[in-house]
């Protein structure tokens, strides 16, 4: 049982809230989308009205990438979001960060700075091992209560996520909540359940694959983008020169082993692309299997429509749809269409849940609305998708209680 916000006595209580603000950054070093930071709003707001000394954690980027950056460009816009002043200290847990925290009046937000920017952040360990970190020993004198508002980030066992719950009560934030509320009783929804597999991640997808197909979650699979065409060269079929060396340039070319291993196992549950559309004359131009390998340097880059028109099908009977990862390259107009088409199908099922930064950014782009639910994450609501625990949310279930105001 996890506590939420409802349980959590804020008022003059120093919280440490992890959130998961982590965004694109343009070139010049500035957010080039918020979705991620107006999620946390519910929670943050909540917690300032109701008199809370916030100090908020994230993480932003990957060390070595190129958004690896600071986090006052995501406390500046949160002051904007909140209609209130929220400082940034370029500090997490040395004297400078604690005397931020210390400082804090009720009512008052801080955001510290880039959990990751510290080595230790960006290791897995068992909480236990977790909580003798430094950031977990540096910050826990100055808190006395955890929120973990970052659903997106819960299948990383970080000393942010999974530490600081192991020596602080820990409670849900509102992300955190209604994230779990429809992704952790994945099992519950109604069936057929059929779940879409696209986007770039194939080992992530074909985890996913069999997992929910060994488990019985999935009465079909339904593969699309990357994942598709490597199900397809598995088959047998010739995709070409781009493709296959797009595929292996990824790193993903024992995948195609696993997927033939998917198929001989639940072939009769995944379905694969009938054609793709490949960049021809600088315009579209859709190719059925029969007619492949295309024309030399043209990649598969969206299912076409009778792909799509046989996926349509499928979907029909369906009660939930579960999705990750665009079918196609929507980034480029020519191959938005079996994205926003198949997405689009989706929305009409009585249940439709999606998951992923990815698809969707792709979705708002592409203006599909309607599903019953969007997740913030991308690899934990994949991984929630399977019904597997997460780390961060066993550490919130086994965290200390807040002691009563007498105590
Ligand atoms: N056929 C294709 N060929 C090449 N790239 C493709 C193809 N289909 C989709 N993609 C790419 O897949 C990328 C998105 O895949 P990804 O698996 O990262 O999505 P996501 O799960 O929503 O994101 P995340 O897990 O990062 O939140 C897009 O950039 C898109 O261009
Ligand atoms: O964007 C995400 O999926 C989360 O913020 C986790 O980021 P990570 O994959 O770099 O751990």
């Amino acid at each position: 049982m996890i506590a939420t916000l409802d349980d959590l006595d804020v008022e003059g209580t120093t919280v440490g809230v992890r959130v998961d603000v982590n965004s694109p950054i343009d070139d010049d070093g500035t957010l080039a989308d918020d979705a991620r930071l107006r999620a946390h709003v519910d929670t943050l707001s909540e917690l300032v009205a109701r008199g809370g000394r916030v100090a908020v954690l994230a993480h932003q980027g990957r060390p070595g990438g190129d958004e690896f950056v600071t986090l006052e460009p995501h406390a500046d816009r949160l002051s904007e979001l909140l209609g209130q002043p929220v400082d940034y200290v370029d500090a997490t847990f040395t004297d400078a960060a604690r005397e931020a925290v210390r400082n804090l009046d009720d009512g008052d937000c801080v955001v510290l700075e880039n959990t990751r920017f510290y080595s230790e952040e960006y290791m897995e360990f068992e909480p236990e091992r977790a909580a003798q970190t430094h950031l977990v020993q540096g910050l826990e004198p100055v808190l006395d209560a955890y929120v973990n508002d970052a659903f997106a980030a819960a299948h990383r066992s970080q000393p942010s996520l999974v530490g600081l719950p192991t020596v602080l009560p820990g409670y849900a934030g509102r992300v955190m909540e209604s994230e779990l509320d429809v992704l952790g009783s994945i099992e519950e929804t109604p069936e057929p359940r059929v779940y879409v597999l696209g986007g770039a991640k194939v080992p992530d997808s074909i985890d996913v694959a069999w997992s929910v197909l060994e488990k019985g979650l999935a009465d079909h699979v339904l593969t699309a983008g990357v994942v598709g065409n490597v199900f397809l060269i598995a088959d047998g079929v010739d995709l070409g020169d781009a493709s296959s060396d797009f595929i292996y340039d990824q790193g993903y070319w024992d995948e195609i082993d696993r997927a033939a291993d998917l198929l001989d196992a639940y072939g009769d549950r995944i379905a694969l692309p009938r054609d793709v559309a490949v960049a021809r004359d600088g315009e579209r131009h859709e190719l059925g299997i029969n007619a492949l390998p295309p024309g030399d340097g043209e990649a598969a880059m969206d299912i076409g429509s009778s792909t799509l028109e046989y996926y349509q099908r499928i979907l029909t009977d369906a009660e939930t749809v579960i999705l990750n990862g665009p079918a196609g390259v929507f980034e480029d107009e020519c191959f938005q269409t079996g994205t926003r088409q198949l997405f689009g199908a989706a929305t009409e099922r009585p249940m439709s849940i999606v998951g992923g930064g990815d698809t969707a950014s792709a979705l708002r782009q592409l203006g599909v609305e309607g599903f019953s639910h969007v997740s913030t994450g991308g690899g934990a609501a994949l991984r929630m998708l399977t019904a597997e625990p997460l780390p961060a949310v066993t550490a919130l279930e086994n965290a200390p209680e807040q002691p009563a105001a007498d105590d």
